[in-house]
């Protein structure tokens, strides 16, 4: 089979989409990985290609490639419905096809929420969001995602989806119906299928609504806030739950890990301060104190346990619908190998992204000329005991205050050299919200 693509258009091509990573490298080639032929109705057909970047510098990248026959050489086949209609069904009817080097697998999962019964003619529309991937709303009840950016191995997304939805009855989520499967030297997961809600709106919009109205917080706002530290601790119990899967079986928290963990921060440390020097040089006064901090994580007495956990938890990654909290997109932080982001953590590595994200929320409605008020410690102090209420005693937790508190600390100081480096890379005006909040972060010696 050869892939009808003009591989010496693809660059240019390539380097005009939203969802590719490499616009700022130089391309050395681009060659196809593994591709098949996709039927369509009337005799028509689409090409699904794995393509794999090569840079002059850097490692090379795999993208998907869904593409029509075109004169122009390349032509996205996501603008014709039918192509979304097919892609979906392969993975509705579990079909399997070969491809060039291995196979195409489509898996619907066999649970209550599979049972969906579907329009005909199905309705298909592109989700019109920013996002890294490409996502269709499918009947008005269904999303596939087509993931552009490929990794090999098994995408936690797909992993914690299928975990939660036949292993526990965790449902705060929108449920994971099935996934489309490369299989072979080209192997990775494609496509994924969630249930769609809709009319949602996401926690950062909503929450920085909420900000934006004046100094003080609402109590309905702090009481959702609460609720939202209820769906975390919920979460957490369910991924904790006991299991014959070695990928999610819980496993005690061992001194080693607080001092791998420690020393991966003092690591990341370096790495973000020399990144960020230019940018903010004032962060170098810091970083010896902050060093210390980091520190202190190898000394916290083991306890509570390791999970799988959600890995990248913002207010970006809850939706709000019917008045309650969903969490979502168990992708975990893109700045991280799969390998990396399957590990298991502790849960308090979750509950401090979200705090990060009270703190995002603040700057921005400061940026935005709000005056100072009384936002930020409310809004933390009631997700805290949302999720300290639902986890009170909670096996995968730290047993002493002490020790949680110090996780807690270490887990937002690592996740806010995290966002230093993301913002450099992806938004250098936004780099100063977690450069001021390290440079004020009260540090234990
Ligand atoms: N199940 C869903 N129901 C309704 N809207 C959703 C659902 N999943 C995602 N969305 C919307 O799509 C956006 C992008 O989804 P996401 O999975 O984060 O994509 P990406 O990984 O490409 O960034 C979300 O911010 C949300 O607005
Ligand atoms: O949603 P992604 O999985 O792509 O997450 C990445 O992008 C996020 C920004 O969209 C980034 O989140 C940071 O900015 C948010 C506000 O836009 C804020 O709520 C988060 O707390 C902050 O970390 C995330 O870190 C990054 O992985």
């Amino acid at each position: 089979m050869t892939a009808p693509i003009d591989l010496t258009k693809l660059p240019d091509y390539l380097r005009g989409q939203r969802w590719f990573a490499g616009k700022a490298w130089p391309i050395k080639s681009v060659s196809t990985v593994d591709h098949v032929n996709v039927d369509l109705p009337g005799d028509r057909s689409f090409t699904l290609a794995v393509v794999e970047v090569v840079y002059e510098l850097g490692s090379p990248e795999r993208y998907l490639l869904p593409v029509l026959p075109s004169e122009e050489g390349v032509k996205d086949a996501f603008e014709d419905a039918e192509v979304l209609r097919a892609l979906f069904q392969l993975i509705r009817e579990k079909r399997e096809l070969p491809s060039a080097s291995g196979k195409l697998v489509g898996e619907w999962l066999d649970t209550p929420e599979g049972l969906i019964a579907l329009p005909s003619p199905l309705p298909v529309r592109r989700l019109q969001v920013e996002q890294s991937n490409t996502s269709v709303v499918v009947g008005e009840q269904l999303i596939l995602k087509v993931i552009r950016k490929l990794e090999a191995g098994i995408n936690p997304e797909y992993e914690v989806g299928r975990f939660l939805a036949t292993k526990t009855s965790f449902r705060a989520t929108p449920t994971l119906l099935g996934a489309l499967q490369s299989e072979g030297p080209a192997g990775a997961t494609l496509a994924v299928v969630h249930r769609f809600i809709p009319d949602v709106t996401d926690g950062w919009r909503y929450t920085l609504d909420c900000f934006r109205q004046g100094p003080r917080l609402s109590d309905a706002f702090l009481k959702d806030l609460r609720v939202l530290g209820e769906r975390l601790g919920q979460l957490h119990h369910a991924l904790a739950s006991s299991t014959d899967d070695p990928a999610f079986a819980p496993e005690p928290l061992l001194a080693e890990d607080v001092q791998r963990w420690s020393a991966s921060i003092v690591g990341e440390m370096g790495v973000t301060l020399s990144q960020a020097a230019r940018h903010s040089p004032e962060l170098e006064n810091r970083r010896e104190d902050l060093i210390g901090h980091a520190r202190q994580l190898a000394h916290v007495p083991p306890s509570g346990q390791k999970i799988r956990i959600h890995g990248d938890l913002h207010l970006g990654q809850v939706l709000r619908s019917g008045g309650d909290w969903l969490l979502f997109d168990f992708e975990g932080e893109p700045g991280r190998s799969f390998a990396q982001r399957r590990e298991k953590y502790s849960a308090l590595r979750d509950v401090a992204g979200m705090l990060r994200s009270f703190d995002y929320a603040e700057a921005t409605v400061r940026l935005e000329g709000q005056p100072e008020g009384d936002r930020l410690q409310p809004a933390r102090q009631a997700f805290l005991e949302g999720y300290r209420a639902t986890t009170a005693g909670a096996a995968f937790l730290p047993q002493s205050e002490a020790s949680f508190t110090a996780m807690l600390g270490a887990f937002e100081l690592e996740k806010m050299l995290y966002e230093v480096r993301y913002e450099l890379q992806n938004r250098p005006d936004w780099v100063r919200i977690p450069v001021q909040a390290l440079m004020r972060m009260e540090v234990r010696k």
